[in-house]
C-alpha cells in the first residue's frame, strides 16, 4: 500500500473571522476520509488532533506584532509550533502527513515541518494570494498572511516559529487565484511567485496548468507541499467555507487538478506534505464542501474513476 498517510486534525479558528472552521476536520472525518484512501490504494492512519486552546477564553487585543495587526498571533504561533513537530516526526517516521484544518494559518505549521529537512516546493490551491503581512492585511486575519509568514515577510521576518527559510517563492506556484488585495497584489508582483489565475484556467484549461505548476514546485526542491483551500472551488459547489469568491473552479476541474497532482507523484514521488483547509461545517450545506474535501484527498493520492 506504500506510504502510510498519516492524519492530523488541526481544528483552529484563531485566524479567520468566522467561527466554525474549527470543526473542519470532524465534518471531513465524518464524510469518508479514511475510507476513500484506502479505496484509493493508501493507508491511512488516523493520528486525531491537535489540541487547541477554548475559543472563548481567547482576547483578541491582547497580543499584537510590534508593527501592523494580526489577531490570535500567540495563539496561532502555540498551536503552528506543535504541528510544526508533529509534521516533521511524521515525515522522519517515513510516513506522509495530511493535515485537515482548520483555518489556512495551520498551512504556517505544515510548511514549516515539512521543510525542516527539505527544501520545499509548494502548490496553492486558492481563491486568495494569502500573502499578507500584519503590516498589509485589511482583516488583520492571519489565514490571509501564511504565505507571508513562510517566506518570514514583513513583520515575520524575526518569527522563527513562522518563516521557513527553505522555501522559496520561485517554488511556490498558485493556482486559481481571484481575489487579491490591494496592496497585496504590490507584494505578488515585486515576488518571484507563479501565479495562475482562473484566467490562466479558462485559457489553457486545468491540467496544463497545474503540469505547469507542477514544474514550478519540483525545480531545484525536494519535495512539494500542496495547500488546497477548499475556497478555491466555486461557491456554489463549496459552499461551507468562510470568505467565498465567486467564479471559481468548478467540481470537475478541482478533480482534473487534484488526479494531475497524483500522476505526477505516481511518476516522480513529488509529493510531500498536504493540507485541506477552510471548510466551515456552520456555513456548509449537508456536510457537502467536506465531502468535497474528502474526496480531493482521494484523487490526490491515486483515486481515478476507471
Ligand atoms: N485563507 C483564506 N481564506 N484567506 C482569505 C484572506 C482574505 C483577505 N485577503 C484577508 O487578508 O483577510
Ligand atoms: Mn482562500
Ligand atoms: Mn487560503
Amino acid at each position: 500500500m506504500g506510504q502510510p498517510i498519516k492524519i492530523i486534525g488541526a481544528p483552529m479558528d484563531y485566524g479567520a473571522d468566522r467561527r466554525g472552521v474549527d470543526m473542519g476536520p470532524s465534518a471531513i472525518r465524518y464524510a469518508g476520509l479514511a475510507d476513500g484512501l484506502s479505496r484509493a490504494g493508501v493507508d491511512p492512519v488516523d493520528a486525531g488532533d491537535l489540541s487547541i486552546p477554548r475559543a472563548e477564553e481567547r482576547d483578541p487585543d491582547v497580543e499584537q506584532p510590534t508593527q501592523g495587526h494580526a489577531k490570535f498571533l500567540r495563539e496561532v504561533e502555540d498551536v503552528c509550533t506543535r504541528l510544526a513537530d508533529r509534521v516533521e516526526a511524521i515525515l522522519d517516521n517515513g510516513e506522509f502527513p495530511l493535515v485537515l484544518g482548520g483555518d489556512h494559518s495551520v498551512a504556517i505549521g505544515s510548511m514549516r515541518g515539512s521543510s525542516s529537512d527539505a527544501d520545499l516546493g509548494a502548490i496553492w490551491f486558492d481563491a486568495h494570494a494569502d500573502l499578507n503581512t500584519p503590516e498589509t492585511s485589511p482583516s488583520g486575519n492571519v489565514h490571509g498572511m501564511p504565505l507571508a509568514a513562510t517566506l518570514g515577510r514583513g513583520a515575520f521576518a524575526d518569527m522563527t516559529w513562522a518563516h521557513a527559510p527553505r522555501v522559496n517563492e520561485e517554488s511556490i506556484a498558485y493556482v486559481g487565484l481571484r481575489s487579491i488585495d490591494e496592496r497585496e497584489r504590490d507584494l505578488l508582483r515585486d515576488s518571484e511567485m507563479t501565479a495562475f489565475t482562473m484566467a490562466d484556467i479558462d485559457e489553457r484549461g486545468m491540467t496544463a496548468v497545474v503540469e505547469n505548476a507542477l514544474d514550478v514546485a519540483t525545480t531545484d526542491t525536494d519535495g512539494v507541499h500542496v495547500s488546497l483551500d477548499l475556497d478555491w472551488l466555486d461557491p456554489k459547489t463549496a459552499p461551507g467555507v468562510g470568505t467565498p469568491v465567486r467564479g471559481g473552479v468548478t467540481y470537475r476541474e478541482a478533480h482534473a487538478a487534484l488526479e494531475t497532482v497524483s500522476r505526477r507523484h505516481e511518476r516522480d514521488g513529488i509529493l510531500r506534505s498536504m493540507d485541506v483547509v477552510e471548510v466551515n461545517p456552520i456555513l456548509d450545506e449537508g456536510n457537502e464542501t467536506a465531502t468535497l474535501a474528502a474526496e480531493l484527498a482521494a484523487s490526490a493520492f491515486g483515486k481515478r474513476i476507471l
